[in-house]
Formats: C-alpha cells, sequence, structure tokens
C-alpha cells in the first residue's frame, strides 16, 4: 500500500521537523480561527490576504507531491502528520493529543468557533471524526488495528463548544475485526456515544500487518 514511508531521522533532526511543522500549522489554525471571526472592513480584508497569498506563495517554493503520508522511522516511531485529526502539521486538525493507558485511551481537546455546527455547538461530523480516530488509534495501540468498517454515533446531548474529552476501549476482538466502544463528554456528561467496527484489510494479513502493529502514530 503506497503513503506508508520508510526515513531514517536523527532524534535532533525528528525534533527540529516536529517544531516547525507544530509552528508553522499553529499559526494557521490561528489564522483560520481569525478568518472565522473577524469583523474587519473590506481594506483589512483586501490587506490581509495579500499577506495569506504571499505566505502561500512562500509556502509553495518547496512542496511533498502529494500528501504526507504515514512516515516510520528507524527509531520505531511512526508520524501521521497530515492526519485530519492528529496531524501537527495539519492546520485543520485541532489537533488531537492521545494518551493510551492500558485499558483506555483518552484525548482532551478544545474545539473553537471553526468547528461549529449549531450555534455555539459542536458539528456532529466533527465529533463523529474526532472518534473514529480514538476509536481506530485505540484499536491500533491495542494491537488489533483496522480501517473502519462500520462507525455508530449517538448523540445524547449537544456539545457545546470549548473543552471536550473522548475516552475508548477495545470490548471485543472477532478474527480481523475489533470492536471498540467510546464517548465524548464535557463536565463529567457524556455527549456522544460510539461504537466502531475496525477491520484489519486483506492487503494487510499476514506478514504485512506488522507494519501496522509496529507501533502508534503520533500526530
Ligand atoms: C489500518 C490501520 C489504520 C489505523 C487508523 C484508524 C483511524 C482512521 C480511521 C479511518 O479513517 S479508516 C478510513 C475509512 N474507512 C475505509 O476507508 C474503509 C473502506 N473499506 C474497506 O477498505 C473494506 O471494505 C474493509 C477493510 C472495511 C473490509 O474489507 P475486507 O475485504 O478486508 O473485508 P472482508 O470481506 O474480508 O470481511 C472481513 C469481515 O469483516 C466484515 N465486514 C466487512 N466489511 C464490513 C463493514 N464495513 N462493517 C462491518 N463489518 C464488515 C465481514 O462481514 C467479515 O466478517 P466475518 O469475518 O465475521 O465473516
Amino acid at each position: 500500500m503506497s503513503g506508508y514511508i520508510q526515513e531514517d531521522l536523527s532524534p535532533e533532526e525528528l525534533a527540529h521537523r516536529a517544531r516547525l511543522a507544530s509552528s508553522i500549522a499553529g499559526s494557521v489554525r490561528d489564522l483560520i480561527d481569525a478568518t472565522v471571526r473577524t469583523e474587519v472592513d473590506e481594506a483589512d480584508i483586501d490587506e490581509a490576504r495579500r499577506l495569506i497569498e504571499a505566505a502561500t506563495a512562500i509556502l509553495r517554493k518547496d512542496q511533498l507531491p502529494g500528501p504526507f503520508g504515514i512516515r516510520f522511522n528507524t527509531d520505531g516511531t511512526k508520524r501521521s502528520w497530515g492526519n485530519a485529526v492528529l496531524g501537527r502539521r495539519n492546520p485543520i486538525a485541532p489537533p488531537v493529543v492521545l494518551h493510551h493507558e492500558p485499558d483506555v485511551s483518552w484525548t482532551e481537546v478544545e474545539l473553537g468557533a471553526a468547528y461549529e455546527g449549531p450555534a455555539g455547538l459542536v458539528h456532529g461530523g466533527v465529533l463523529a471524526l474526532i472518534l473514529d480516530q480514538l476509536l481506530g488509534s485505540t484499536a491500533e495501540y491495542q494491537q488489533v488495528p483496522g480501517m473502519t468498517g462500520t462507525l455508530t454515533v449517538r448523540y445524547r446531548k449537544a456539545t457545546p463548544l470549548g473543552r471536550i474529552r473522548g475516552e475508548a476501549r477495545v470490548d471485543r476482538v472477532d478474527g480481523v475485526k475489533t470492536f471498540v466502544t467510546g464517548t465524548i463528554s464535557v463536565d463529567g456528561k457524556v455527549t456522544a456515544e460510539a461504537e466502531g467496527i475496525f477491520i484489519l484489510p486483506k492487503w494487510a494479513r499476514g506478514d504485512k500487518s506488522d507494519v501496522l502493529r509496529r507501533s502508534v502514530g503520533e500526530g
């Protein structure tokens, strides 16, 4: 499967690239929030556009030919920096930072104006996006990875924009299928529940599954 890339970067080089990725993506996330919420006049919009287009031209001077992919390093680490949920290099990603404990994986993340659906509330699709990744990464961490086959979300209460907590656990494994459950909560109250069925795809079965089991990706 293409898009899985093997690299051999020193710890110093990895740390340097991580700093660069986080700094540029953080600036663009701030820009996204500023864009959603700006009330400036047309002259300021025109000036901001000029500066943004200049910044885009600088970044376009040297680009990957396609997406970032998933990169393995010789030290055993794995980077998913382009990932839409975790990607430290992706300004669309909140980014979600996952914490894995023996029985539970969790995250706490601030969702601002860019993630709005109903007024003042988190978009249901954004919650499904976060749950998909959280549940999928939980399966991966427990060494039973897979692609999302089915994700079922029950929205129990509205989720206000702001700080949310996600938690997930592997419920059971049946052959190539891993069943994972999870929740989103705010101030200790569950607002959404999910179950995901993650399936180790045919192309990754047998020896090839090692590449998916080796480590859990860092965003
Ligand atoms: C790989 C590690 C990734 C870790 C990151 C996770 C977080 C990211 C999550 C994602 O965004 S993944 C992207 C969204 N998902 C996809 O694009 C998946 C697209 N679908 C596929 O690639 C295949 O349809 C799939 C891998 C899900 C299943 O195809 P297979 O050909 O490998 O399945 P197969 O026909 O061998 O069936 C295996 C078992 O799964 C069952 N099954 C198949 N598709 C299913 C489905 N969609 N939902 C539930 N069960 C399903 C099937 O009935 C069978 O059950 P039994 O073993 O009990 O007989």
